[in-house]
């Protein structure tokens, strides 16, 4: 793998403001690196604030602070004009397959739109063989026949649908994928189906994939490294291996223990999640996760942790990791 980093977010706060004057902190000092022709696992329960980070990452909604910087440059402040280009390398892939495509046109119809939209590599517009050429490759790629493209969404299965979407996202040969739960909605048997094919493609295409999922068994499967999230912050990252065979963070211990022992072998002790996810508009005071840690003592809700390196290709952001030396 080449290591050289594509994508870098440092400091990234995401607010929303709610009615009656509160704010929502989404996202509260995020920052991380995707290497090159790695994948990047994005996961955490519901509401943690994985979707706002894809799609900040990507500039599809707007930050209230922080910088990104994509291909070395700069991309947090660049106007819809000048991030176009940009738009280009870098692609969502959504989980409602079917709320993606419009029902009322042809799949070769909305693969062509962004191949219409965007000149080609040397600033042409693209003849109409082209496309035609390009359709074809797009559909041998992601595994579907040349006759899908006449036909319309509904004539899919989900899976199908997924496929489609990929080859969309990929009609401009991006260098980064953002997926977005693009496989829980989908039966067991198809979700394994497409997460080869997102492995596949990344090896033949040499793309770098965020990967944000729920799923801890679809997420070790993919992720060459995996970003655990919490109340907005990133509290554990690094291998995959690492991450989920021996948690350093408590939270992530947690999220491991609630995953059935063959589906991930892990030493971590049981530890249960307990309460509920405390509200991001007034998030607990120190270590966010201190209301429902087993571990927690009295420095945890005074003082916020860091993320700390331990020398073993992985930070965590804990004041007692779990098997390490604090
Ligand atoms: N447009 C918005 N306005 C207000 N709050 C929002 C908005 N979008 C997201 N949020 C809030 O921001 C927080 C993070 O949401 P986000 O969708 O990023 O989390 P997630 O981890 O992707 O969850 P899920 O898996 O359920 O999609 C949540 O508390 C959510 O309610």
């Amino acid at each position: 793998m080449n290591a050289r980093p594509l994508l870098q977010a440092e400091h990234l706060h995401k607010e929303y403001k709610l009615p009656r004057g509160q704010t929502l902190r989404a996202l509260d000092d995020v920052s991380l690196t995707v290497m090159q022709g790695e994948t990047l696992g994005l996961v955490g329960e519901s509401g943690c604030g994985k979707s706002t980070l894809g799609r900040c990452l990507l500039r599809l909604t707007d930050l209230s602070s922080g910088d990104i910087v994509f291909e070395g440059r700069n991309i947090s402040a660049l106007s819809e004009r000048a991030l176009r280009p940009i738009r280009r390398r870098m692609q969502m892939v959504f989980q409602d397959s079917y709320a993606s495509l419009n029902p009322r046109r042809r799949i070769g119809d909305l693969i062509a739109e962004p191949l219409r939209v965007h000149p080609d590599n040397e600033g042409r517009k693209r003849s109409a063989a082209d496309i035609t050429a390009r359709l074809d490759e797009l559909m041998s790629l992601v595994g579907l026949p040349q006759s899908a493209l006449a036909r319309y969404p509904h004539e899919f299965s989900g899976g199908q649908r997924q496929r489609i979407n990929i080859a969309r996202a990929l009609a401009l040969s991006p260098q980064l994928v953002v997926a977005d739960e693009p496989v829980s909605a989908l039966d067991v048997s198809i979700q394994a189906q497409i997460v080869n094919l997102f492995t596949d493609l990344r090896e033949r295409l040499g793309l770098t994939y965020v990967f944000i999922a729920h799923d801890l068994a679809v997420v070790r499967q993919i992720s060459t490294r995996v970003a655990v999230m919490y109340l907005g912050a990133i509290v554990e990252i690094g291998d995959t291996d690492t991450v989920l065979h021996n948690p350093a963070h408590p939270y992530t211990a947690a999220l491991i223990s609630a995953v059935p022992e063959p589906v991930i072998r892990h030493d971590a002790q049981r530890s249960l999640l307990r309460g509920d996810v405390p509200s991001p508009v007034s998030p607990p005071s120190g270590c966010r996760f201190h209301t429902r840690c087993p571990q927690a003592q009295p420095r945890c809700s005074a003082e916020t942790p860091e993320l700390r390196d331990f020398g073993d290709a992985r930070q965590a952001a804990c004041h007692f990791p779990l098997g390490l030396s604090a």
